[in-house]
């Protein structure tokens, strides 16, 4: 099996910065709570040694009615090899049980969003599309993350850096 990368948290400038732009932007928060959800943020982990997916857990408890969606920040960035990719999917049980599914339908994290100015901060945006009310506390496990080797042009020529986040590099 190849060892090809490393997941780490990112920093708690970082996750508060991320929290309260997607959550508290007209907000007071009880930064203490901030503090408590980032120091249990758990790096992804494999469940058995057969497993594909690295599990990544809610940092914190989400409540989603049918049609309802949430872009969770989940605290956690991914030093990747070259010629690597993370994909991230939903857990195969939230999808049998509550229709619960990622809005891109995959996320990609490419090896170079390490370096990003957001560090690499991994989102996984989710939508219940289910008929019934979708909960999760903080530390359950609802998406998966699998590493994939993947191939390029013999004519490639791409050499522009990565700088920003979700759809930076159309602009
Ligand atoms: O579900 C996702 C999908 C992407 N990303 C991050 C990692 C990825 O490396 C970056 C850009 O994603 P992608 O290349 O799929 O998005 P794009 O719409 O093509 O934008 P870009 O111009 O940034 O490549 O955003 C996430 O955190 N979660």
């Amino acid at each position: 099996m190849d060892r090809i990368a490393k997941f780490k948290k990112v920093s708690y400038k970082q996750y508060v910065k991320a929290y309260t732009n997607e959550f508290c932007e007209n907000t007071i928060t009880d930064m203490s709570c901030v503090k408590e959800m980032y120091e249990h943020i758990s790096i992804p982990l494999r469940a058995t040694k057969g497993s594909a997916g690295y599990d990544f857990s809610t940092p914190f408890d989400i409540c989603l009615k049918p049609g309802e969606s949430i872009k969770v920040p989940t605290g956690i960035r991914c030093k990747i090899d070259e010629g690597w990719v993370l994909m991230c999917f939903p857990r195969s049980s939230m999808g049998f049980k509550y229709r619960m599914q990622i809005d891109n339908t995959v996320g990609i994290i490419d090896s170079d969003y390490y370096y990003a100015e957001n560090e690499g901060h991994i989102f996984i945006k989710i939508s219940n599309n289910g008929n019934k009310i979708f909960k999760l506390k903080a530390g359950d496990k609802f998406a998966q993350g699998i590493f994939v080797s993947f191939g390029i042009t013999n004519d490639d020529m791409a050499n522009d850096e990565r700088t920003g986040g979700i759809g930076s590099t159309g602009k």
